[in-house]
């Protein structure tokens, strides 16, 4: 029996994931679920924001589902024993290095969107971010005290080409079964690991991959034209940190942050972790109003990618788009449901 981790954390992460464990049982499916203590509840359960048992029951899962980690409660701890730090640990120990990020537009929210209708509908990009490395995970890293008083932080941005190739190779993959285009983004114009970034796509593209369509693009150009034409792009390649700026972005695109999923996948055989983009929304947490979309889409990412249910996925997102379509919203989409009348309106259609 494939087995699911549910790690809920903080904030707003238990009520969305409260939505994704009703649809479990409506789905009723041949899977073990289980729960953990993660992030600051974490911290304020055992001192640390993952524990050691939970990281090996996550590793030997075939799949985790996070909701979300951190809050203002927890923003004084030391730096490492932060809830965010606990998320950066679960990924590295996983070692999910391909972050899948889709940014699609529902039909029904072509309107929810701060740009023109007409730039979203229909719109479709997947962006693969690279998730365990860059300056992220960069040493040395810290906050040094200098010898005229001053204070220092620094961090380091660094990529082997190993590790740019294993992510390419996830994104020239996913690109051949949809649109055929691969837009590289770095900032090769500054920076030594953009330009390598660069060079080593260039050159798996050459040798394995030339039927795919290849362009680069700088990191800040790809935020102005995200903002000016995004349908222009098909699978957006990016590093860590500018994955994880440019999907917030996305987020507006398709109507809210609270229907954005992803999936970190790592080597064909390895669990996955799978969690909604936004984070605990400290601003609603406790109140019943947060969009249950993004934790349903990613049990959706889950059920299809590393627990064997490519059908109950399926029926998972054909649900999402049902109620879309037939009106249901959250306050973030410009409605007035409550995160738990939103899930009623999914589930109506599973
Ligand atoms: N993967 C994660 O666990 C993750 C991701 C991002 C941020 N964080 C953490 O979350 C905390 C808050 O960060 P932040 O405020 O910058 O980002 P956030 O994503 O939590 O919230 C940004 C804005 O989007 C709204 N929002 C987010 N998700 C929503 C949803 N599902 N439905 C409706 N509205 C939603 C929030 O109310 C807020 O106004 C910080 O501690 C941060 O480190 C965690
Ligand atoms: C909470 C934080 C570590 C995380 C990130 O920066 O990767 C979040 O913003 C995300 O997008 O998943
Ligand atoms: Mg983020």
């Amino acid at each position: 029996m494939k087995k699911l981790l549910l790690l809920p954390g903080d904030g707003i992460g238990p009520e969305v994931t409260a939505v994704s464990r009703r649809l479990l049982a409506a789905l009723a499916l041949d899977i073990e679920v289980s729960e953990g203590l993660f992030g600051g509840a974490s911290i304020d359960a055992h001192g640390v924001p993952l524990a050691d048992a939970v990281k090996a029951q996550a590793l030997a899962s075939d799949a985790v589902l996070m909701g979300a980690v951190g809050g203002p409660q927890w923003a004084a701890q030391d730096y490492d024993k932060r809830p965010e730090a606990g998320l950066l640990q679960l990924r590295a120990a996983m070692d999910v290095f391909a972050n899948l990020r889709p940014a699609r537009c529902f039909a029904a929210l072509a309107d929810a969107s701060s740009l023109k209708p007409e730039l979203v509908a229909g719109l479709d990009i997947l962006f693969v971010r690279e998730l365990v490395g860059g300056v992220y995970f960069g040493q040395p890293r810290g906050i040094e005290t200098l010898p005229n008083g001053e204070r220092r932080g620094f961090n380091t941005q660094s990529y082997t080409s190993s590790e740019i190739r294993r992510v390419a190779r996830v994104a020239f993959e996913l690109a051949r079964g949809r649109g055929g285009r691969v837009c590289s983004v770095e900032k090769a114009n500054v920076m030594e690991s953009g330009l390598l970034w660069r060079e080593e796509v260039s050159a798996l593209h050459a040798a394995d991959y030339p039927d795919v369509a290849l362009s680069h693009m700088y990191a800040d150009n790809c935020a102005m034209q995200l903002a000016k034409w995004p349908a222009q792009f098909d699978v957006i390649l990016t590093d860590n940190l500018f994955g994880d700026i440019l999907s917030d972005l996305a987020g507006m695109l398709t109507g809210s942050l609270g229907m954005l999923p992803s999936a970190a996948l790592g080597a064909a055989d390895a669990p996955g972790l799978y969690e909604p983009i936004h984070g605990s929304a400290p601003d609603i947490a406790g109140l019943g109003l947060a969009n249950p979309c993004a934790s349903v889409l990613s049990l959706a990412m889950a059920l299809r990618h590393s627990l064997g249910e490519p059908g109950a996925a399926a029926r998972v997102e054909a649900a999402v788009e049902a109620a879309l379509d037939a009106g249901a919203r959250t306050r973030d989409l410009g409605g007035t449901l409550s995160t738990e009348a939103m899930g009623d309106a999914i589930l109506a259609g599973v």
